[in-house]
């Protein structure tokens, strides 16, 4: 098997050798940290979208979904806590012009130190990092003799913040515009939302609101392909709890994702919580689901239990009551909130990374090789691939029959060029599950060929019976 890292570029060429991935506006050279998804990339996350969307809002009653607008009034991002303190400490280095997270340039160097000396850099970068201590965090870099990777040198700026939010003006005089953001979460717009939608929707707490849209966050070091972009999509859920209970439910949604991770195939070694110690300032307790990623195990999700942090912060600055009245105890209280948030570019990241195979076929007779996507039939981008033996004696037109038959029901896809090994091995690439071979006996007894993509076995069965298991598959 190649190493971790092999296997990672080996997942960028392929999604970019059958048009899952493309680096955004390729033709110029591309644009750092944005991607587009391709055809089959698009189809790939769209079935991911779905099945998240249904498994939250069609699978529990108590959870509605919205889509909010990217652009939000700008004081939502002063009450969230963003304008003051959606930022990371960077620092350059004046001969190469390189910029770093802080946190980066010191975990980096101390992973080159013994493990005891390493961790207890670490410990000593948190404390300053906890205590807001710039000029302490400096004299770190200074007193270890940092350097950078690019220059070699250790000629550093100060540290400065950055803030990650994108700005841009709204309006179209430039004495009239004013200046708003693209929003860095999706979660706001379901606090903002949150008393429209309880109202409307006669919700009775425990509730919860679900959404699925563009993020955008001006990631200082953006790299390691789809794992960290500038313009990315989440899917989020914000549960609203009475006080009191958030830990309950919150342990709760932690249980409920991580089975919703292994039903899509993960392997369940893959997959971890690791809590943090270090709490943002709207949370009270916190926690990442990660994915064992060939780059590593690394944060796939957010299980958060956001208190009652942003809507009491929105009710002071907009001066707009933010209370649930709860029947059952005769109350008005401020809701707490317990929210999941998982990347939906991070999640299609992890489905490659767990349907991708290279295998050797090869026999005494003749070396072969393939490369196989074992995506999940469900999330697969074609379903069913229809091939005629030949291009001649009525093969293709029954073909067509087929997809005829399978198109309303699942995505087909027909090809009757190249033999049809080749054939399977396009299909394998790209991950479809089925692929069904017309042949002339099918002319005789309405029987066909279908191919599994991971056994590669071969059965025949009658063509009125192959909706029915292509979507009894789907449905597993
Ligand atoms: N720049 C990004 N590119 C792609 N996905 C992202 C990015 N930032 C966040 N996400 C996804 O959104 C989810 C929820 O966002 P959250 O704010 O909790 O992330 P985060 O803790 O800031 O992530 P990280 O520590 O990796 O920057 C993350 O678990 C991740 O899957």
């Amino acid at each position: 098997m190649a190493t971790d890292q092999n296997k990672f570029q080996a997942i960028i060429s392929h999604c970019k050798e059958y048009g899952f991935i493309f680096q955004s506006s390729e033709i110029y050279d591309g644009l750092s940290a944005v991607y587009d998804y391709g055809q089959y990339g698009a189809e790939l996350k769209k079935n991911i979208k779905d099945y998240w969307w249904k498994s939250m809002t069609q699978m529990h009653d108590n959870i509605v979904g919205i889509d909010a607008a990217i652009f939000m009034h700008p004081s939502t991002w002063k009450a969230s806590g963003h304008v003051d303190s959606f930022s990371d400490p960077m620092i350059d280095n004046k001969d190469s012009k390189k910029r770093y997270r802080v946190d980066h340039l010191i975990e980096g160097f101390a992973a080159t130190m013994n493990p005891e000396e390493g961790a207890s850099l670490i410990k000593e970068m948190e404390q300053l990092e906890a205590a807001g201590d710039y000029k302490g965090l400096k004299d770190l870099i200074d007193r270890h003799k940092i350097k950078c990777s690019v220059s070699g040198t250790a000629n550093w700026t100060d540290i400065r913040q950055f803030n990650l939010m994108f700005s841009t003006q709204l309006g179209s005089v430039a004495e009239e515009a004013s200046e708003i953001y693209l929003r860095p979460e999706t979660a706001q717009g379901i606090f903002v939302n949150f008393l429209n939608v309880q109202k409307t929707g006669r919700m009775k707490i425990p509730f919860g609101i679900a959404q699925i849209g563009k993020a955008f966050r001006n990631e200082i070091v953006a790299r390691q392909f789809i794992f960290r972009m500038r313009e990315f999509e989440q899917m989020e859920m914000q549960f609203f709890v009475r006080p009191g209970t958030e830990m309950e439910w919150y342990n709760y949604w932690k249980e409920e994702r991580l089975k919703w991770h292994k039903s899509l195939g993960i392997n369940p070694e893959r997959l971890r919580f690791h809590n943090h110690t270090k709490l943002a300032h709207y949370a009270n307790a916190a926690l990442d689901i990660e994915y064992d990623f060939p780059i590593g195990f690394k944060e796939l999700e957010g299980i958060h239990s956001r208190t009652d942090f942003d809507l009491k912060n929105h009710q002071e600055l907009s001066g707009k009551k933010m209370q649930y009245f709860d029947p059952e105890i005769n109350k008005n209280y401020i809701p707490y909130v317990v929210e999941t948030s998982v990347g939906l570019d991070r999640t299609v990241m992890m489905i490659l990374s767990e349907a991708y195979e290279e295998q050797d076929l090869s026999t005494e007779e003749k070396q072969d090789s393939r490369v196989v996507l074992k995506f999940p039939a469900k999330i697969a981008p074609i379903k069913l691939a229809v091939f005629p033996l030949t291009k001649k004696d009525g093969l293709p037109e029954i073909a067509k029959t087929i997809m005829d038959q399978g198109r309303p029901h699942f995505r087909c896809f027909y090809e009757e060029k190249d033999a049809i090994g080749k054939r399977y091995r396009r299909q394998d690439a790209i991950g479809t599950p089925f692929c069904v071979t017309v042949d002339h006996q099918t002319k005789e007894d309405n029987t066909v060929t279908i191919r599994y993509r991971d056994t590669m076995e071969q059965e025949r069965i009658g063509i009125d019976q192959l909706i029915e298991l292509v979507n009894r598959k789907i449905a597993e």
